[in-house]
């Protein structure tokens, strides 16, 4: 089953080199909200559907495509629901295809040629709402404390104590492994015996965001709500911190250490949605699925070596877990290290 999805994050209107909604064309770029997540994909499927109809392609087993429509807000009624029928119609899945990795180019430091990373696992994720209520009052006569003041200390406290470095606790110690032949020396030495070096190699990665964000559960506080009125104590204070667990650790893991970090019962804490991170899929030489996909990902992308990675970000695919155990995240574009803010 092959995935992707036509919904996009919403687009403020500042901060654009064109419209957002153009899709303008620019130096064999297009521009474009939505463009890498995920109408490329989208189109790439299309694409391909149409060329196989015109040369009166006949597959050798059936196949289904699944085109999302709300996988940005989690895809409770496009993803999920095409789960539901086809669990209702007995169907098993020989593997999942959705986005995900894609080719690095430049992306992993000390590795000069594009390599191809393919996610065989998805980051859990919590997200909670911290809330902080205290007596309101007048600016001229501030309390010690106020709710803003507190919920700040909080929030500053998430981020000044951020979770474990977890490498080589989890599947990303693989990755390293299989692409130790491309780093050239002494990294590539390094990389072939994490058994000793992964303690430097875990402080090298946690260094740079992208890179740390495989080796622990990251925080990010995402919203931040208090006050209507500059000379007036509001009562309540509101934060929303998401965090997305390594494989290497639980929600309930996660949510215990969050609480200790806290360590304040005036901030209230609840959790708006919380999945625990997804199994791994298998990667090995019998596996149809990821063999097909390294195969045409080597004829695609002028051989460019494969590896098991863990996607940072979630996708669709997690809804299918009781469909198949192999389920593969990769986007067929080369990303390099500017597009990763993009
Ligand atoms: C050693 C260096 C390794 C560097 C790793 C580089 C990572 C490459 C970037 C790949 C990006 C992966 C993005 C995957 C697709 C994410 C799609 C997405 O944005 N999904 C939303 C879904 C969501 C989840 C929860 C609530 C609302 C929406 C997401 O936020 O994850």
């Amino acid at each position: 089953m092959i995935l992707a999805h036509l919904d996009v994050v919403p687009a403020p209107p500042e901060g654009w080199d064109v419209p957002p909604f153009s899709g303008e064309e620019r130096d064999g770029y297009i521009y474009g909200r939505g463009t890498l997540d995920d109408k490329s994909c989208v189109i790439g499927v299309l694409q391909a559907l149409e060329l196989m109809l015109k040369r009166g392609y006949k597959p050798k087993r059936s196949f289904y495509i699944g085109l999302g429509h709300d996988e940005e807000v989690s895809g409770h009624n496009g993803a999920m629901k095409i789960v539901e029928r086809l669990q209702s119609r007995g169907v098993k899945l020989l593997f999942v295809l959705d986005e995900g990795l894609a080719v690095l180019d430049g992306v992993i430091q000390g590795v000069k040629r594009p390599v191809a990373l393919i996610g065989t696992t998805e980051k859990g994720s919590i997200t909670l709402n911290l809330t902080v209520n205290q007596p309101p009052g007048h600016s001229s006569m501030p309390p010690e404390e106020t709710s803003i003041g507190i919920l700040s200390a909080a929030v500053s406290r998430l981020e000044r104590n951020p979770l474990p470095n977890m490498f080589g606790v989890g599947p990303e110690a693989s990755m390293f492994e299989q692409l130790a032949g491309e780093f050239a020396f002494p990294l590539n030495v390094m990389m072939a015996n994490l058994w000793l070096f992964s303690p430097i190699i875990s402080r090298v990665l946690e260094r740079t965001p992208s890179s740390n964000a495989i080796v622990r559960t990251t925080t990010a506080i995402t919203i931040f709500n208090a006050g209507v009125k500059s000379n007036v104590i509001p009562r309540m204070a509101r934060a929303t911190v998401n965090f997305r667990i390594h494989p290497g650790q639980t929600v309930t893991e996660v949510l215990d250490i969050v609480r200790n970090t806290i360590s304040d019962e005036r901030v209230e804490i609840s959790v708006l949605n919380s999945f625990d991170p997804l199994p791994i899929s298998p990667f090995d030489e019998s596996n149809f699925g990821y063999q097909t996909l390294q195969r045409t990902i080597h004829s695609v992308f002028s051989a460019a070596p494969v590896a098991p990675g863990v996607c940072i970000g979630n996708t669709d695919s997690r809804h299918f877990v009781n469909l198949t155990d192999s389920i593969y995240r990769f986007s067929p574009f080369k990303m390099k290290s500017e597009d990763l803010s993009r």
